[in-house]
């Protein structure tokens, strides 16, 4: 195939069950109800005013991001990406993808890149045992520069850098400008400070530095992530309405979760799509969960997303799917040409359960074990969808990114929401900044106080003694 993705949304439709599938009529019918909301989408792309298109203006800033990651590559033998959400979850996407799960472990691998995303004090003391600080770079990312998480993190191993010496105009800064904390930090280390858009949302902001700092520290080329991306850009602007792949999935979809199908199920068959599959859930959750619409009406956006793992999770949760309520649609994600393939040896031969995989492919079995998975589901009343990466390629993954991204806007604006804010998590975030004491939150830290104090009123705690062997 020439195409760098396909999408196969056949069998989200049925000649006769409309209460699962799309019935063909139903989509005939898409350009009249939806036609209006698409090309408004569509012009949005084309006269490069969504935040989406902010992207591509930021290929002017690649030869410097190239420069700073050939300068880090040069003097050390680590870096340490300090991140959360968006603002690590597309680098996570991008280094399992083109350099698979084991870079770090590779002895040719310079360098080495860890991200870490989360508080947790024992990870980051495995990782301190596992990298000598001083051989180190420190990337900090945070487009507000307020999340509590990556400055804590940023506080703890930028005291142990300075301690061990580092050069504290070698720490890269990435966030969105302003007069803050973090920029002035950034200024008063006179470090490396590259600035996100500040319209390009974090979890949109895999295609700017955030995600081509860390693709070119291994040696990927950022430029081939927007090569795919506008080719999906260009595809959702000159395609016809019956023949664009965003516009058919994105009004299936729409249509789909008013018949009950609430959660979007993605089965990525690599392995080297998991971390894809994570940036997805964010993508998809904080821009389509939410309450309230654009109108400031209540809004019926009502979806949920799930990523899975095939074949893995066909062992763990496909019983769940096959039988259990009807109220999923299933995307999967297929690689029509892997890079490699192993072919299976002849052994065993007097054993039916083994000899017939002689002459098979671990490639070809798992294209086959997708086939199988996705036709028993749809067999059995479950509408699924396939998107087909052509190959692995850097291209492929950014075409994939800026897929997902347009989906999810495009589908937003069928809801009525924002696609953009995440206002259910803000909450959460004040309530930490006034526990922890931050001055401008001082103010309503006796009243989350008295919330936590009834809150923990409210426990039932059952406890389960336990005696270690030979301590009667
Ligand atoms: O890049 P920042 O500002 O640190 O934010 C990290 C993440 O926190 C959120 O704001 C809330 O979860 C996400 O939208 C964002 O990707």
């Amino acid at each position: 195939m020439n195409e760098i993705i396909s999408v196969d949304a056949g069998h989200l439709l049925s000649e006769k069950d409309g209460r699962n599938f799309i019935l063909h009529d139903e989509m005939e019918g898409f350009g009249k109800k939806y036609g209006g909301t698409f090309a408004a989408f569509r012009s949005l792309l084309k006269e490069k005013k969504s935040p989406l298109t902010l992207s591509f203006a930021e290929e002017s800033s690649i030869p410097r991001i190239r420069s700073v990651a050939q300068e880090l590559a040069e003097k050390y033998e680590n870096v340490l990406l300090l991140g959360i959400g968006g603002s690590a979850l597309g680098a996570r996407a991008v280094l399992q993808f083109t350099r698979g799960p084991y870079y770090n472990l590779a002895g040719q691998a310079r360098p080495r890149l860890f991200i870490v995303d989360n508080l947790d004090p024992v990870l980051v003391k495995n990782l301190e045992e596992l990298i000598d600080i001083r051989k180190t770079a420190l990337v900090y990312i945070s487009k507000s520069g307020s999340t509590p998480e990556t400055a804590a993190l940023f506080i703890h191993f930028y005291r142990k850098y300075r301690e061990a010496g580092g050069n504290l105009k070698d720490i890269v800064i990435i966030c969105d400008p302003g007069d803050n904390g973090i920029n002035r930090i950034a200024k008063s280390l006179r470090c490396h400070l590259l600035h996100i858009p500040p319209e390009l949302p974090g979890r949109y902001s895999v295609l700017s530095p955030v995600g081509f700092l860390p693709a070119e520290l291994i040696g990927v080329d950022s430029r081939q992530l927007l090569e795919g991306a506008r080719a999906v850009h260009r595809s959702i602007i000159d395609a016809p309405l019956q023949e664009n792949a965003l516009f058919i999935l994105g009004a299936c979809l729409y249509e789909l979760s008013a018949k009950g199908k609430y959660i979007h199920v993605l089965f990525n068959y690599s392995s080297l799509l998991s971390e894809f599959g994570l940036w997805y859930m964010q993508l998809w959750a904080e821009s389509l969960g939410k309450r309230m619409c654009l109108t400031g009406e209540p809004s019926q956006a009502n979806t949920t997303p799930l990523a899975c793992l095939g074949a893995t999770d066909q062992h763990s949760i496909l019983q769940l799917f096959k039988e259990c309520p009807s109220d999923k649609v299933f995307g999967f994600i297929n690689i029509e040409s892997f890079p490699v393939d192993i072919a299976l040896a002849g052994e065993f031969p007097d054993e039916k359960e083994y000899s017939y995989f002689t002459g098979h492919t671990l490639g070809e079995q798992l294209h086959i074990e997708q086939l199988s998975t996705e036709m028993s589901l749809a067999r059995d009343g479950k509408p699924c969808y396939r998107i087909t990466l052509k190959d692995m390629s850097v291209p492929a993954l950014g075409a994939l990114f800026y897929f997902y991204e347009a989906l999810v806007v495009f589908i937003a604006g069928l809801w009525q929401i924002n696609p953009y804010d995440q206002p259910g998590v803000e909450e959460g975030k004040n309530i930490t900044y006034s526990l922890m004491g931050r001055s401008d939150y001082s103010r309503l830290r006796p009243a989350y106080e008295s919330a936590v104090a009834e809150y923990k009123a409210g426990s039932r705690i059952f406890s389960i003694p336990f005696k270690p062997a030979g301590l009667d």
